[in-house]
């Protein structure tokens, strides 16, 4: 075992009784001390992932090997693994000190009461809550409430925390804190972690890398900024990126690329990142809203539907070929509703799709 592979998941499989096969040969591995997101949308796979790591499930092929090694006759409760849950799981009759100090009070890790104390301050320092020991769950905000899961998962010094979802009950606001506050936290207590989400956005912001699903297999595992820049397939290029890449409808014919209204000869893309040949038939063009620029000769002519201000940048909003695709604009150049505008496309930044996702540039 090295401590690039301190997580090694092989050809891990899920079939539910129920016949659903949930998880299809999935294979990654977690750096010792890294932040990885699990990421996709509901109903991709992460939550039954993470379950099996942990031990609440289990597979039905595959391995999970941590620190050289085989989870899969390891005991839930002899993995060294913490959880952390969406809903938080507290407690309801215990004070948050009592809560902190419950994993050291039962099994075979059960410490004396003054040591217990002493390692639960610890971390209720850690995660800011320290005022907080005598109070009861219910009286917290649901950021605190999360922060003592969190202690309570930390207090046993586990070698891997899963969270799940942790931060989908509090507002956007809190989240934003909250996400940086579980980043510097891990990196300063060293603990290796899986965290579970469907939102790109606080996965790109918190994860060393993600690991991305959809229907139960891993479309790409990689920094945030390659997902971004460098999707393996349409469905990444359309997950990733807020607002979402603009797609074209195009066909490929003797050489040129045609699309509604417009149209350019192939040897206007970079040719290091064509395929030998790019065959004839229909594609998707897809392009980063920001890779559009006003140009009065552009290659696309519109008109703005509307116009959104995000900070220092706008997005106009125009319908091409029936679909509602986005340019990002700066600030400065005043474009409104109702506009007719040119665009030019920043070709060396586009992707290509085939109809099967597949990118052949
Ligand atoms: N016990 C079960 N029996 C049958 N199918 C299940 C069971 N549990 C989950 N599934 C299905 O397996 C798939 C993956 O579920 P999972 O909870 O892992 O997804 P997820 O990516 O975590 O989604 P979410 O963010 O909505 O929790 C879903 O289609 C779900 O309906």
């Amino acid at each position: 075992m090295s401590n690039d592979n301190f997580i090694e998941v092989k050809q891990l499989e899920k079939t539910y009784e129920n016949g659903y096969q949930a998880i299809k040969s999935v294979s990654f591995s977690v750096k010792k001390g890294d932040l990885v997101c699990l990421l996709g949308p509901s109903g991709c796979g992460k939550t039954t992932t993470l379950n099996m790591i942990a031990g609440l499930l289990n597979p039905t092929g595959g391995d999970i090997i941590v620190n050289g090694k085989s989870m899969l006759d390891v005991e839930p409760k002899d993995r060294n693994i913490g959880y952390v849950f969406q809903n938080y799981a507290l407690y309801p009759h215990m004070t948050v000190l009592q809560n902190v100090m419950f994993p050291m009070t039962v099994g075979k890790n059960k410490k004396s009461k003054a040591e217990a104390q002493k390692i639960a301050e610890h971390f209720m320092e850690l995660t800011h809550i320290e005022d907080l020991a005598d109070q009861k769950p219910g009286k917290l905000s649901g950021g605190q409430q999360q922060r003592v899961a969190i202690a309570r998962a930390l207090v046993q010094e586990p070698q891997i925390l899963l969270m799940d979802e942790p931060l989908s009950n509090l507002d956007a606001r809190l989240r934003l804190k909250i996400r940086e506050e579980i980043r510097s936290l891990v990196k300063e207590v060293g603990i290796t972690t899986l965290f579970v989400t469907h939102d790109q956005e606080e996965a790109l912001s918190i994860g060393d890398k993600i690991i991305l699903f959809h229907e139960g297999v891993i479309q790409q595992d990689d920094s945030g900024q390659e997902l971004y820049l460098n999707p393996n397939n349409q469905f990444v290029a359309n997950f990733i990126g807020n607002p979402v890449i603009d797609n074209f409808k195009v066909r490929v014919e003797d050489n040129n690329i045609i699309g509604a209204g417009f149209s350019f000869s192939v040897s206007e893309l970079t040719p290091s990142r064509l395929p030998e040949s790019l065959e004839d038939g229909e594609y998707t063009l897809a392009i980063r809203p920001e890779n559009l620029s006003l140009d009065e000769d552009g290659l696309l002519n519109c008109v703005v539907d509307d116009v959104e201000l995000i900070g220092r940048e706008r997005v106009v909003k125009f319908t091409h070929d029936n679909l509602q695709e986005r340019a990002l604009i700066d600030l400065e150049q005043d474009v409104n509703s109702g506009d007719k505008i040119s665009l030019n496309m920043n070709l060396n930044r586009a992707f290509l799709f085939k109809d099967n996702g597949e990118r052949v540039y």
